[in-house]
């Protein structure tokens, strides 16, 4: 081992793939360290192309300031080593990037390029022989994956085709997704993630993320050091409880997180390498799955009660403990009985945010601020009714309330009145009170009890109807027809994930409203054709939200969610919805878009982190949008 300057670290084989060099470096002003291999030689077969520019760097006297200078792309970006860190925090302590070459490059997901090699890369990085001899460009490979992809029928056979993608060439598995986003956002997420995860045991590969079970109690910490990235700045996490509408899938929930966290980086731009998906497997009490011989999780009934507090409280602190205060922990398909309680514990101690809760919450908030140039009105001028009172009901109401409140300087007690829930035992209303769960009770309006959804909707009249039950096909013919019967433009939103839990299609929706509803739904329909007029529905998803969202609390380097910051959110998303959108009746802007819409989220995310004294990141940067776009991961291949 070779100490340039006085400090030295060892050659790390990454898990033992392959001898890589191992570099380390202070950003500015502190002096460079640089590893050699174990024998020091610098020409060493498996010597990187980094590694001899480096040196040569510095045997023709230039500094190392003078490389990380010349290295950057788009702007406020420095990437040295491929990888995009302005949303880092200056280093503390020196940190290693390890680069394979050879054969083991062709294996490493984050530095392959396949047949995208230049023939100077293919020279330096021992890669002759290695690939067939034609080169190519990274957007030949995506017009062959594109060719590929459409040509299984199957939509689990295209996501396992994007999972081999990711595993196998990262970049370009981003830079397909980002292009053809409108396409491939269905095969990644939602509804076709939602199958993966039930049949994750028999279709697993490798596996990708942290699974922390029961078995780990006591040692989570150091299960996370196996984590092969240190720098990480967001965490989507599971128990695996309530995936999607689809239940309890213990352990095989995996694919949400998985999934969450590839939009994260293709629509909010963090880097791939700062995302970490876990999921904690207390067990299961799905006795499908307990009786799967596939079944990849613990095999035992649900830990609850102190147990599985205790499980979730050493991860949250080995969290803190591990990347510091200002990794985003999101709370992803709890069940409500934790999610609730998780949030508010975890809330004032963390930078924490439930997407279910609060993310949906700001996506509807948006698609109603955004309908009301349809619809005319303000929100305190409509009426709202929802089929299903758990997570995204009660977490949409809230936020309604609150920007109602805000509006007409109403106490929120007041403006929660103009909304209603429905749960799976009827209308909520103050003779339930006692038997409710904590976040419905402030729902529990004085009424008669009302049992059905469609009676609710005759006696309350809403102007605004929400499906977030998990329970597909509640909006029958007869509740589309009654929210027709009272409203010239009706909006129903059919929010309940994956396509098969949706409240109603949309095929239904604009054929049972004669064309005049505003319907948006959780999972995306194909346009649908009625009386000889296209009718193109918007996707109301919380993949709207969290990815820029995320990216302006990271970039301003927050260190609580707080509600404005959700409102914030909304009338960003809002303000995106142009009247090309309204004039087909959408009240979200397609997602061909969203980076541009991340970024605008992300920088009024950031300007309210900053105005409430939230933010971290000083001084604030003067254009947050532009800022917000220079940190964005980029998925072009580097030299
Ligand atoms: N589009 C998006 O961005 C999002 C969509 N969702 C979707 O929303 C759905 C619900 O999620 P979440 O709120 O977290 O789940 P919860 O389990 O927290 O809540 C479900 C609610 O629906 C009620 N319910 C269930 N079945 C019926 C029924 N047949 N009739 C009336 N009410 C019913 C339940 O009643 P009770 O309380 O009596 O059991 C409960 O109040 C899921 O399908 C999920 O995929 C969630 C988040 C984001
Ligand atoms: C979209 C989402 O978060 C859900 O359905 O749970
Ligand atoms: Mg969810």
């Amino acid at each position: 081992m070779i100490s340039l300057n006085g400090s030295s670290f060892l050659n790390n084989s990454l898990s033992g793939v392959s001898r890589s060099f191992t570099f380390s470096q202070r950003k500015v002003s502190a002096p460079m360290m640089v590893a050699l291999s174990s024998n020091g030689q610098p020409g060493e077969r498996n010597a990187s192309i980094l590694m001899e520019s480096t040196l040569k760097e510095m045997r023709d006297g230039a500094s190392v300031l003078d490389m990380d200078s010349k290295s950057t792309v788009d702007g406020l970006v420095e990437d040295a080593y491929g990888e995009d860190r302005a949303t880092e925090d200056p280093p503390v302590t020196p940190w290693a990037v390890s680069v394979a070459s050879g054969y083991s490059l062709l294996r490493d997901p984050h530095r392959n390029k396949g047949l995208a090699f230049t023939e100077k890369e293919r020279d330096t990085h021992y890669l002759s022989g290695l690939l067939p001899p034609v080169v190519v460009s990274q957007e030949l490979q995506i017009k062959k994956l594109m060719h590929n992809l459409r040509q299984y029928e199957v939509p689990l056979q295209k996501y396992m085709a994007m999972m081999d993608l990711q595993e196998m060439n990262e970049r370009l598995f981003y830079k397909l997704l980002i292009d053809n986003v409108e396409e491939l956002l269905p095969v990644v997420y939602t509804p076709t993630v939602g199958e993966a995860c039930q049949k994750y045991g028999c279709i697993l590969r490798r596996p990708q993320g942290l699974f922390i079970s029961l078995k780990e109690k006591g040692e989570i910490i150091e299960v996370m050091k196996n984590w092969p990235e240190d720098k990480i700045q967001v965490i989507v996490v599971t128990d695996g409880e309530r995936i999607l509408g689809l239940g309890d899938l213990g352990c095989q929930g995996m694919g949400i997180p998985v999934g969450k966290l590839s939009l994260y980086t293709a629509l909010g731009g963090i880097r791939p390498s700062a995302c970490l998906p876990v999921t904690i497997d207390v067990g299961t009490n799905n006795e499908k799955l307990l009786n799967d011989e596939f079944y990849i999780g613990l095999r035992q009934r649900r830990a609850t009660g102190q147990e599985y507090a205790e499980l979730l409280h050493e991860f949250m602190a080995a969290v803190k403990q591990k990347y510091g205060e200002k990794v985003l922990i999101q709370f992803e398909d709890f069940a409500n009985h934790n999610a609730f309680d998780l949030l508010a514990k975890y809330g004032t101690t963390h930078l924490v945010f439930n997407d279910d809760i609060q993310g949906t919450a700001s996506v509807v908030l948006a698609g109603l601020i955004a309908a009301l140039k349809l619809v005319g009105g303000t929100l305190a001028d409509h009426t709202f009714l929802f089929l299903g009172a758990g997570e995204a009901g009660t977490g949409i109401a809230e936020l309604i309330a609150l920007e109602m409140s805000k509006q007409t300087q109403a106490p929120v007690e007041e403006t929660r009145k103009k909304i209603w829930l429905v749960d799976s035992k009827g209308l909520i209303v103050s003779s339930r009170k006692e038997s409710l769960q904590h976040f419905k009770q402030p729902w529990a309006h004085e009424h008669e009890p009302v049992k059905e959804l469609v009676d609710a909707v005759k006696i309350i009249k809403p102007t605004v109807l929400i499906g977030s039950s998990g329970a597909g096909r509640t909006f029958t013919k007869e509740v589309v027809e009654a929210m027709a019967f009272f409203n010239e433009k009706p909006i129903i939103l059919s929010l309940s994930n994956p396509t098969s839990q949706s409240e109603c299609t949309a095929e239904e929706a604009y054929t049972w409203s004669q064309g005049r509803a505003i319907f948006a739904s959780g999972s995306p329909f194909d346009p649908v054709e009625y009386n000889g007029k296209v009718y193109a529905s918007g996707q109301a998803n919380n993949a709207y939200i969290f990815p820029g969202l995320g990216l302006g609390l990271i970039m301003s380097g927050a260190i609580r969610v707080h509600d404005d910051i959700l409102l914030a959110a909304s009338e960003a998303l809002a303000a995106e919805v142009t009247q090309e959108n309204f004039d087909k009746g959408l009240i979200y802007p397609p997602f061909t878009n969203i980076r541009k819409i991340s970024a605008h989220i992300a920088a009024r995310v950031a300007a309210k982190a900053y105005e409430l004294g939230l933010a971290t990141h000083l001084p604030q940067p003067e254009n947050l949008v532009e800022y917000a776009e220079s940190c964005m991961y980029n998925p072009n291949y580097q030299s």
